[in-house]
């Protein structure tokens, strides 16, 4: 679907990305794992055609692309930055909406409005991801888990061919965490659903459905391949600094127990 060859971005003369490599075919998820700092966030910033490498190319279906908005287009982004720009008062169905022209929310004056097919398609997903009940809610007062999937639904509007949830569960109580990351389980299955990046610190927070893994330590690529493979105890001490005494596995899931 895309690939990065050989990447390097760097700013204020410090080199943030280094020599990275990294091919994501159709229908592969991941989970990008690193330490603070490590470069996660400017990776995919790069690979979602946000920005520019300032070394090394980006190729997408084996061609190297000369149009980031090319690349934008076929992507969608949930994450902290997003979050914080929803207008809180408009309803769940608008934000969804609001995908299928390129926004965050509605605009009162001087827009394009979605269409009646959009905002069918829009409350077609929240129902699908089991948020029919709060369509006309307005995004204050909705859950964590509900505003996670309120911009879930927001970016498949215009069927990007790959999301990135950028540390989905920030802020979630447990019981919130585990019914949203069970629903996400039921979405990397679904074969209509786009190949999903997933950015956390949290190793547990890894579900089966996400096979791969790439590591992200000091700008460079430690590690990446099958999940089972890529995230051990002796990795897992190295990045964070902490030892791993045990790594529970169960249902598919790994549970690091820190030393
Ligand atoms: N525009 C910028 N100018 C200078 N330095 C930057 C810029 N953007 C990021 N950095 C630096 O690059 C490094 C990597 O940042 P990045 O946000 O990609 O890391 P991250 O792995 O996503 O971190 P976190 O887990 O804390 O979100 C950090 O040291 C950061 O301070």
């Amino acid at each position: 679907m895309f690939e990065l060859q050989n990447v390097g971005y760097k700013q204020g003369g410090v080199d943030i990305l280094k020599k990275v490599d990294w091919a994501i075919r159709g229908g592969e998820h991941w989970a990008v794992l690193g330490p603070n700092g490590s470069g996660k966030t400017t990776l995919l910033r790069v690979a979602c055609g946000y920005q520019w490498p300032t070394s090394g190319r980006v190729l997408r279906g084996g061609a190297e692309l000369t149009d980031l908005s090319e690349l934008r287009r076929r992507m969608g982004w949930v994450g902290e930055e997003l979050l914080s720009r929803v207008p809180r008062e408009q309803t769940a169905l608008q934000i969804a909406a609001s995908g299928a022209i390129g926004q965050i929310g509605l605009r009162l004056i001087g827009q394009v409005d979605p269409t009646d097919e959009d905002y069918q398609r829009a409350e077609q997903l929240l129902v699908d991801s089991g948020c029919g009940g709060i369509v006309d809610s307005p995004f204050r007062v909705l859950s964590q888990g509900e505003r996670q999937k309120v911009l879930v639904a927001r970016a498949r509007m215009t069927d990007p061919t790959l999301l990135v949830l950028d540390e989905p569960c920030a802020g979630m109580d447990p019981g919130t965490r585990e019914r949203f990351l069970a629903w996400l389980q039921t979405q990397l299955t679904d074969k209509r659903s786009p190949s999903l990046l997933l950015v956390t610190h949290h190793v547990e927070e890894i579900m089966p459905g996400v096979e791969r893994t790439l590591v992200m330590e000091a700008g460079r690529v430690a590690a990446a391949g099958p999940t089972a493979e890529v995230v051990t105890e002796g990795l897992l001490s190295r990045l964070y600094g902490v030892g791993v005494d045990q790594m529970v596995r169960s249902q598919g899931r790994m549970w690091p127990v820190w030393g």
